[in-house]
């Protein structure tokens, strides 16, 4: 059993949580002030700590301080912060905090954060649904809206935010929610050839076009009754939006050459990172499809914009890489926490992952080599220069054109594949 040293002196808070933490299988030992705490601390019968900041004899920080001083073997500690501002929690974390949490405090958030530490899963995480998107505020209420609009398992779902934030994700969430054993398809709408969409999508009877040597079923098909992701839904040419609309509107459609109606049970969704509705205005995107793919809505907001996610999803990225290579185990030490929490996080939880897999590879022993990651992509050299100017020439097309893929990759001598491929690889993305 995992022994728990609760340093809190607030009566009703201490209580819940000792009652809360025994429910989950901890065993927990209460103390009410500072002193007792360190006390109990300095005897190291405790696994892991979880300390409030706010105590009336001395504060969390202090504590933690002396007893870094005395030399003593301090568990992997916990912070309970009153005031929510990373300044504070960097400044916990410089002085080796494993992780802090901020009030009004989240139990589950918390015993997440107590099993990652001590390295067990959560029982239920192999349930369907139950992996869980985050711990912040945000991610966990974006959960339980997405457990209310599994119930409505035909209504087209729009999922926003900016790259990398976690949209496939999100859907594929929603999939394990709904429908677990029904198919999920994504198709990406951008890195499709324009000439292959249609066909990708409503599928081909034999004969149809040169090269269609026998029937084939489009995605739509495809996906059966569970979900269809349709991803970069932005990025689709005009011409297909008011097909895609007859077959979101009539719920049927018909194979390119065909005639016969075939029933369309699938749910979709859809996922940009651009501004829909400013596409509409511009008249890149049909009005009557815009409501109609957004009859359900959510966005998913950047990593910057819920910090408590950094730290939780950087212990899962470590880990998984230490289950895949188990002669390279990784710990993240406080200062990679502290240069994890500074930094903005533009490519959201993708470049977060990238930097992590590479620290996890450039490192030794139990340490990641996070700054040698952070530079990994150095402009140095022949062929660094070569890709420099490669996303160069990609940025400065994409203003040109608008940000209209199938242009840039008109202008650029490349197909709309390949221009995917080498945005996301350099990190670029279409934002104004
Ligand atoms: N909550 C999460 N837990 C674990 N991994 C995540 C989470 N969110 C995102 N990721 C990882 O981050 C990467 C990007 O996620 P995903 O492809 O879903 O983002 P996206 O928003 O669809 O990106 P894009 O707009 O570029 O298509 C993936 O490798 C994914 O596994």
């Amino acid at each position: 059993m995992i022994r728990v040293c609760l340093i809190e002196d607030d009566p009703i808070m201490g209580e819940a949580l000792v009652q809360r933490l025994e429910l989950e299988g901890f065993a927990v030992v209460w103390h009410c002030t500072g002193g007792d705490g360190m006390r109990a601390l300095a005897a190291g019968t405790a696994d892991l700590a979880v300390i409030d900041v706010n105590l009336p004899d001395l504060s969390g920080a202090d504590l933690f301080a002396r007893l870094l001083d005395e030399r003593v073997r301090i568990p992997p500690s916990l912070f309970i912060t009153g005031y929510g501002t990373i300044e504070d929690a960097v400044r916990l974390l410089k002085l080796g905090a494993a992780d802090y949490l901020t009030k009004p405090l989240d139990p589950t958030a918390l015993i997440a954060k107590l099993r990652a530490l001590a390295g067990v899963h959560d029982g239920g995480r192999d349930r369907p649904g139950d992996e869980p998107l985050g711990i912040s505020a945000s991610m966990r209420h974006l959960a339980g809206e997405l457990t209310r609009m599994a119930r409505h398992a035909q209504t087209p779902l729009l999922i926003g935010g900016e790259s990398g934030v976690g949209k496939e994700v999100v859907a594929r969430y929603l999939h394990r929610l709904q429908c677990p054993d029904a198919p999920f398809v994504a198709v990406n709408c951008a890195a499709l050839p324009e000439t292959l969409i249609e066909a990708e999508l409503f599928g081909h009877e034999k004969g149809a076009f040169t090269g269609a040597d026998r029937r084939r079923a489009g995605v739509f098909e495809q996906a059966g009754s569970g979900i269809l992701f349709l991803d970069e839904i932005g990025d689709m040419p005009l011409a297909l939006q008011s097909r895609l609309l007859r077959v979101v509107q009539g719920r049927q459609l018909t194979r390119i050459g065909g005639s016969e109606s075939v029933a369309v049970p699938a749910r979709l969704v859809c996922a940009t990172h651009q501004d829909l509705a400013a596409l509409v205005r511009e008249g890149r995107f049909r009005e009557d499809l815009y409501y109609r793919v957004r009859v359900l809505e959510i966005r998913i907001p950047p990593l910057r914009e819920r910090p408590e996610d950094i730290l939780w999803l950087a212990e899962r990225f470590v880990a998984d890489y230490g289950r895949r290579v188990p002669q390279e185990r990784r710990v993240l030490t406080s200062e990679d926490r502290e240069r994890l929490l500074m930094h903005t996080w533009p490519g959201n939880v993708r470049e977060l992952q990238h930097t992590l897999e590479r620290a996890c590879i450039l490192g030794r022993g139990e340490r990641l080599a996070l700054d040698d990651a952070r530079d990994a992509p150095a402009q140095t050299g022949l062929k660094a220069q070569a890709q420099a100017s490669e996303r160069a020439a990609i940025e400065a097309a994409l203003a040109e054109q608008d940000f209209s893929m199938t242009a840039t990759a008109a202008r650029l001598g490349i197909s709309r594949k390949t221009l995917w491929q080498k945005m996301k690889r350099y990190g670029v993305t279409r934002l104004r």
